[in-house]
């Protein structure tokens, strides 16, 4: 099985495609970095941004914990748009290695509902079987859905401030964690948050948490960073030896105690968790 030997931001070997119907041609490659050691069904996702640019996302698992910290391959492609900045989202296709995912779950449906425009983006509805191929409207597959205040995709600044940067050690790590949570969709909590990583070589990665009009469809900021981190060429989780989370003082949500419970459990033992606190 051909497989890329990492994915890459703005997908080289996909390029760039002017006919949505080549996406079928694409998800056809079955290309799968293969990040889900629980299940071993391997995810793999395709979109179109309003650029024309082809992006990825592949479902990520998490060794060790319950099953709903998972990354579901459309959110990871979603958080792939956001990292480059894509504003839009035209078209989408979905596959799996053992053929049983063909269009996203209804917890991707949903957390798709965020974007700006959702209802008019398209969704390749691949049935083998049937020999049928098709797009269709995410509003069809999702008719009477809840979004409050779509606009997932659109540039942000949540014009957070630190009130200390007491006991930081590393500067840039700390800049980017704040850069990433100003970048937070939390329409719903108002409680922004966002992470940045270190690895092992000193590389950083950043993501920031994305709320769902539903709750339960968002994406934490660790899961956004691993995004980044995984699209950056990141195999192995236990790199990872540093992190910092930035988010509100006293906020309603909070992401201090999930944030470190899953590095805990993924990264190297070491790995420090700081935590700095803003307004
Ligand atoms: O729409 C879907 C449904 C499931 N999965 C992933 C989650 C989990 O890793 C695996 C098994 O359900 O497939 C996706 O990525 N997208
Ligand atoms: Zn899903």
């Amino acid at each position: 099985m051909a497989q890329p030997s990492k994915f890459v931001l703005i997908n080289e070997p996909y390029g760039v495609v002017s006919d949505p119907m080549d996406l079928v041609s694409l998800i056809d490659r079955k290309v799968y970095l293969r990040m889900a050691p629980i299940s071993g069904r391997h995810v793999g996702a395709v979109g179109l941004g309003f650029s024309r640019k082809v992006f990825l996302g592949i479902n990520v698992e998490l060794p060790g914990l319950p099953l709903h910290h998972s990354i579901h391959a459309e959110q990871f492609l979603v958080v792939n748009l956001m990292l480059n900045s894509e504003q839009n989202l035209t078209h989408l296709a979905v596959s799996s290695s053992d053929s049983v995912f063909h269009a996203p779950c209804g917890h991707c449906r949903q957390f798709l509902q965020e974007i700006t425009e959702a209802s008019i983006i398209q969704v390749l509805i691949k049935d083998p079987a049937l020999g049928i191929q098709e797009f269709v409207t995410l509003k069809s597959l999702l008719p009477r859905h809840s979004n409050l205040l779509p606009d997932l995709l659109q540039a942000r600044d949540n014009k957070l401030l630190l009130l200390s940067s007491e006991g930081c050690e590393d500067l840039v790590l700390l800049r980017t964690a704040l850069a990433a949570a100003n970048r937070s969709f939390a329409p719903y909590s108002k409680c922004p948050s966002g992470v940045a990583l270190k690895d092992r070589e000193g590389k950083v990665y950043r993501g920031w948490y994305i709320e769902s009009a539903a709750y339960n469809p968002s994406l934490g900021p660790v899961q956004a960073a691993l995004v980044d981190f995984v699209i950056s060429g990141g195999t192995k989780f236990e790199d990872i030896v540093e992190a910092v989370l930035v988010e509100k003082r006293d906020a309603v949500v909070s992401q201090e105690k999930t944030a470190k419970m899953i590095l805990e459990t993924i990264a190297d033992p070491k790995c420090a968790v700081k935590v700095f606190h803003c307004v």
